[in-house]
């Protein structure tokens, strides 16, 4: 299903439709591909408010040598870019129910088998990524796009790299979503593996059930709460939900609860019909 066989695109090939959102390197729209009629999302980056030259470019590249290849249901397809003088184009899937952070916000918080289905889709979405050894390292609910049938699509892999890695992740935007092991600085060996997509899925989930992140509060106090792993869980979550959440937000990388057992831990099972 690659209906976008060229492999040379241009802006004339689209017809370009509504705004679907605002990151915060530019803007995407909603576009038609003037031959197929294929419907596409296309994602406009303004070369000069990336920082210039820092190999933007460079991270772009590997961001579509990274996505390009990976064909999974939960997981956003990259189908190509372009450039012009002043801009970048990726052309992307389209999700037809847009970003997951507005409907959490809208809703407030997940009911637990909402939750639950969406961890389930996160978990196979992250087993396919880490079987390719590549980390997404920026799971939030703003990377989170659903799909027409409402199934999840984890997207915006201007970060992800192949693992292990130790590049420092210039910091910008929230800090709620970092494991301990990539905040931790001094030790200049601070190498990270795809675990850290463990945690942050942790994280992911706490903000689903309780709809704030777990260690919300000023940056330096947010910092000194993800060292610490210090976090309370309200006491109406469910204890099955809060046994995958504790067995998730565990400081050391090692210990923490495998894909495999997230996908067959009781919560899921219980919200999860076999096989869906
Ligand atoms: N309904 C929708 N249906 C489909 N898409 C939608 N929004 C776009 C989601 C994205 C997917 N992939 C992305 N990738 C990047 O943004 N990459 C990026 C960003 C900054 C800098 C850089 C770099 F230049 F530094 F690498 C690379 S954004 C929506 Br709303």
């Amino acid at each position: 299903d690659q209906p976008l066989v060229p492999k040379q695109f241009h802006l004339g090939m689209f017809e370009i439709g509504r705004p679907l959102g605002k990151g915060k390197f530019g803007r995407v729209y909603l576009a038609r591909e003037r031959t197929t009629g294929f419907i596409c999302a296309l994602k406009v980056l303004y070369k000069s408010e990336l920082q210039q030259g820092s190999g933007v470019e460079k991270q772009v590249r590997r961001e579509i040598e990274i996505q390009s290849n990976l064909r999974h249901p939960n997981i956003l397809k990259l189908y190509g870019h372009f450039h012009d003088s002043k801009r970048i184009f990726l052309i992307l899937e389209y999700a037809g129910k847009g970003e997951l952070y507005k409907h959490l916000r809208r809703e407030n918080r997940f009911p637990e088998w909402k939750a639950a289905q969406y961890t389930a889709q996160m978990a196979s979405a992250l087993r396919y990524l880490h079987r390719k050894h590549v980390i997404h390292r920026d799971i939030k609910p703003e990377n989170i796009l659903v799909g027409i049938h409402g199934e999840i699509k984890i997207s915006d892999f201007g970060w992800s790299v192949h693992a292990p890695n130790n590049r420092r992740k210039t910091l910008c935007g929230t800090l709620d979503y970092l494991p301990p092991e990539m905040i931790r600085s001094g030790s200049k060996d601070n190498w990270y593996d795809e675990k850290v997509d463990l945690w942050s899925l942790g994280v992911l989930i706490y903000e689903f059930l309780v709809g704030e992140a777990p260690f919300e509060d000023t940056p330096v106090m947010t910092h000194r709460r993800i060292a610490r792993a210090d976090m309370t869980i309200p006491d109406w979550v469910s204890k099955e939900a809060r046994d995958l959440i504790q067995k998730l937000l565990v400081l050391d990388p090692q210990k923490r609860l495998p894909l495999e057992d997230v996908q067959n831990h009781p919560w899921i099972i219980k919200h999860c019909v076999k096989g869906e």
